[in-house]
């Protein structure tokens, strides 16, 4: 790896996010991966959309160089009406108040992309943000604790993966499925297409 150029061409993915990581790789996107480490802190009074805009911004910042271009993204939960969004959970009490506050009722999941195309002389930004709105059935303290027994809710945002075993939970969604799961992937390959990249 070291002290090989990458072609100009390189898509770099700057995340840690095994999710990413496979949506990109099932479309046939060729990348190579950056993780990278971003304050995530969200600002009161900042909404949600705004939030994951500016972070995924900060997470491209952070991987970008000259003649690549750099894909970030952040996705957040959150509640219509209630402008602190439900971000990754820092323990099980607080994964089981999240489940509770999203049982019987809808929420929205907002994925924000930010792509640098740092190939030319100047750098274009090309950021945009998708939200899926997702309906959890009615659960039972009980049920909630039996998802949790899974720890699946570790590490995502709102205590919950749609790809894991909370497609149980999930009664339906009107939006890009993968845009739940982390990257709403027919816009990314739409982008990447238009900017020529593998
Ligand atoms: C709602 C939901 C979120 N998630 C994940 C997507 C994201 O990886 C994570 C939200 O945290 P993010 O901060 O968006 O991403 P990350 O920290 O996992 O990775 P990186 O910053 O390195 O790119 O939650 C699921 O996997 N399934 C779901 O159903």
């Amino acid at each position: 790896m070291s002290g090989q150029p990458q072609p100009s061409s390189t898509l770099v993915l700057a995340s840690a996010s095994p999710r990413r990581a496979e949506l990109l790789r099932s479309a046939g996107i060729a990348f190579t991966r950056a993780p990278v480490d971003c304050d995530e802190t969200w600002f009161p009074d900042e909404p949600p959309p705004r939030y994951v805009e500016r972070v995924a911004r900060a997470k491209a910042e952070l991987a970008f160089r000259p003649g690549v271009v750099v894909l970030a993204a952040d996705t957040t939960v959150w509640l219509e009406g209630q402008i602190e969004p439900l971000a990754k959970a820092a323990d099980r009490a607080e994964a089981a108040a999240m489940l509770t506050r999203l049982a019987g009722r809808s929420h929205f999941t907002t994925t924000a992309v930010a792509v640098a195309d740092a190939r030319g002389p100047e750098v274009r930004w090309h950021p945009f943000a998708v939200t899926t709105t997702v309906w959890f059935r009615p659960l039972t303290p009980a049920q909630i604790d039996r998802y949790l027994d899974t720890e699946e809710w570790r590490d995502k945002a709102g205590a919950y993966g749609i790809q894991g075993a909370a497609a149980g939970l999930v009664r339906r969604i009107e939006g890009s499925y993968t845009n739940v799961v982390g990257l709403p992937l027919a816009e990314v390959v739409e982008l990447v297409e238009t900017l020529a990249l593998g």
